[in-house]
């Protein structure tokens, strides 16, 4: 049996980042990685450099019954590459969406009729962004439901936070899940695999409790999660409102104005734009800059070490952002992009 490692956390909770890290370790060799990304286009294929070509990037973005379909379809592509002896792995590891439901990804490994026979639940690992998870928890069942999910919580972004607010933090995730032990993500990759798996009894309780999908009026920070969890079966009417669109520019953008328009941005917008990633093409810049914004939280940007395939096609460069946001119509941050960037090149994908 091949164990599949469930990554999931809200969105801009550090997955990706995660993922980076123990991908590297000695002990994750042999993995094979399936990205899920809400929204058309995907970027975490392209972020995930290191590992290119073992990664593959699930079409729809889209999550919970969807999901479904997609993630058992990658999987028995896999099983079938890996019979034939194309490729060659003895772990899966799914990065899900930041919007996803994990329940509906764990029903299909335990009850799919082929793939339960060649996969089993290689555990849960959530990362909770310490700085932005006590709105993402009230707010967002999504959010709810990766915690309850969790075997592992790895605590990121604990370096921005105080103490006072991990401490909280970490009280108010223990009576979402329990059951869930703790770890920051600046414990080496060692650690956060060591032991790591799902426990048992929990997992097979989530598993079965694969239709209910939580809303607010589920009260999750109550503690007794088993019996929520057998609660009826609401639909995801939550993220119906949550939208994703891309922006793509051609030619070199400005670092410091970019910058001031993005700060501007997530500062009047940021409880509503939940996430912004973005490759950039920068004037003065050989290589490409990645920028990461989490609600109001501006990242560190980072310099990648080579041009994503085809986004250096001939010699002519283009930047590509990704929004994730709700009730925020994306022509208007378009018009403010263009305006203040006073770019005319902007193509917009829906
Ligand atoms: N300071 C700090 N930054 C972090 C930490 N973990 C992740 N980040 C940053 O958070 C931003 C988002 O990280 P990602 O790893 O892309 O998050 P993600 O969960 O994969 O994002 P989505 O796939 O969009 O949901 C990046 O700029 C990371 O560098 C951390 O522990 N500390």
């Amino acid at each position: 049996m091949i164990p599949v490692i469930l990554l999931t956390g809200f969105l801009g909770s550090g997955k990706t980042t995660l993922l980076q890290r123990l991908l590297r370790h000695p002990s994750m060799e042999g993995t094979a990685v399936l990205v899920n990304e809400f929204g058309e286009v995907g970027l975490d294929h392209h972020l995930l450099d290191q590992i290119d070509e073992n990664v593959v990037l699930l079409k729809s973005g889209c999550i919970c019954c969807t999901v479904r379909g997609e993630v058992a379809d990658a999987l028995a592509n896999l099983h079938s590459m890996r019979a034939r002896g194309e490729i060659s792995f003895d772990r899966v590891v799914i990065e899900t969406t930041g919007l996803a439901d994990p329940y509906p990804v764990l029903q299909t490994l335990t009850a799919h009729p082929v793939l339960r026979s060649h996969f089993c639940n290689g555990g849960v690992l959530t990362t909770v962004d310490t700085v932005n998870a006590d709105i993402q928890v009230t707010h967002r069942a999504e959010a709810v439901r990766q915690i309850s999910a969790a075997d592992r919580i790895v605590l990121t972004k604990t370096d921005l936070a105080t103490p006072e607010q991990e401490t909280a933090l970490r009280k108010r995730l223990l009576h979402v899940n329990p059951a869930a032990n703790f770890i920051t993500s600046f414990a080496s990759a060692e650690t956060i695999l060591d032991g790591f798996g799902p426990l048992s009894f929990f997992t097979t309780a989530k598993a079965e409790s694969h239709d209910h999908i939580c809303g607010p009026a589920c009260n999750h920070d109550a503690p007794s999660q088993v019996t929520q969890l057998t609660d009826q079966h609401r639909h995801h009417d939550e993220t119906l409102g949550v939208t994703s669109f891309s922006l793509e520019v051609e030619g070199d953008i400005d670092w410091t104005m970019f910058g001031t328009w993005l700060t501007l941005l997530l500062h009047k917008y940021g409880d509503r734009i939940f996430r912004v990633k973005g490759i950039l093409a920068i004037e003065g810049e050989a290589l490409p800059i990645a920028i990461h914004g989490v609600q109001h939280l501006v990242h560190a940007p980072t310099h990648m070490d080579h041009w994503p395939k085809g986004m250096d096609q001939s010699g002519s460069k283009s930047s590509r952002l990704i929004f994730i946001l709700e009730d925020i119509d994306p022509e208007k941050i378009r018009r403010s992009f263009r305006a203040f960037m006073n770019v005319d090149a902007v193509r917009a994908a829906a």
